[in-house]
């Protein structure tokens, strides 16, 4: 598996499947500005309340090819895995389709994640143990706690001036690793 992190704003994501899955990978895809439309014969509360809200897209009915064949991002979260399996075999090689149950249908798979600001740590293990995915991300997130939002960021802003700065390549390589050590030093 190869980690890839994806700019989603204003990509098209086509999930099949109106249930708790399907309301879990929208809502992070939503955060990060996707344009998402759901396909699915029916729907939790949570969803059809997106809808009414015109956040995203809601098609009552079974999910079809033609719904699908433009999109970046596919999502085949329906309770039925012929369903899901068929998406994965109807798409393009050139799509990302995500199958929720089925490791291997898919090309890709959603791991278990968190931010602190600028900072994303993923930790997969490619269906093997979701529960160990999860349970991994929450040691990592009393670790890397929240206070880290603001650490990176400092980091991000000094590192921008100092890029700005007109010093020889060589100093600001030299300042950047005197900078970072002095954080790891602090806070690891
Ligand atoms: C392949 C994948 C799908 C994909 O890529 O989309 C997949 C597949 C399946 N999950 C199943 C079950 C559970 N999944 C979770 C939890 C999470 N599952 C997630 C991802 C993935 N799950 C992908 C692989 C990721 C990896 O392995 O690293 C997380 C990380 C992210 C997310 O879902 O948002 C999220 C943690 C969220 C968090 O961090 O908070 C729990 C625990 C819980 O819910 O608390 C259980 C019950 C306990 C158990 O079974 O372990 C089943 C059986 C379903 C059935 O029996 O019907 C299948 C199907 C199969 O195994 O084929
Ligand atoms: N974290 C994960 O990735 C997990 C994945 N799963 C898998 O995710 C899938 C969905 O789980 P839930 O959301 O709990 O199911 P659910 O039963 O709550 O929802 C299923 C949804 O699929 C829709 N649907 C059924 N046939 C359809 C079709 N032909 N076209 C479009 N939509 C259709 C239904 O209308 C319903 O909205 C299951 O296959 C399950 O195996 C389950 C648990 C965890």
């Amino acid at each position: 598996m190869y980690p890839l992190f994806v700019n989603m704003k204003n990509k098209k994501v086509v999930i099949a499947g109106g249930g708790k899955i399907a309301y879990r990978r929208l809502l992070a895809l939503l955060k990060e500005e996707a344009d998402i439309t759901v396909i699915s014969p029916t729907a939790i509360d949570e969803i059809v309340q997106l809808a009414n809200e015109r956040k995203i897209i809601w098609h009552q009915r079974p999910i079809e090819h033609t719904d699908y064949k433009d999109a970046f991002l596919i999502i085949a979260a329906t309770n039925d895995p012929e369903v899901n399996k068929q998406i994965a075999q109807d798409a393009s090689p050139h799509q990302l389709v995500n199958v929720a149950s089925d490791h291997e249908s898919g090309n890709v798979h959603i791991p278990s994640f968190f931010s602190r600001g600028k900072l994303t740590i993923a930790v997969t293990t490619e269906g093997a143990s979701p529960s160990l995915a999860k349970a991994i991300k929450e040691k990592l997130e009393e670790i890397f706690d929240e206070s880290y939002e603001d650490y990176v960021s400092f980091l991000y802003e000094q590192r921008k001036k100092l890029k700005e700065m007109d010093l020889p390549e060589k100093e600001k390589k030299k300042k950047l690793s005197e900078l970072l050590h002095q954080f790891i030093e602090k806070e690891l």
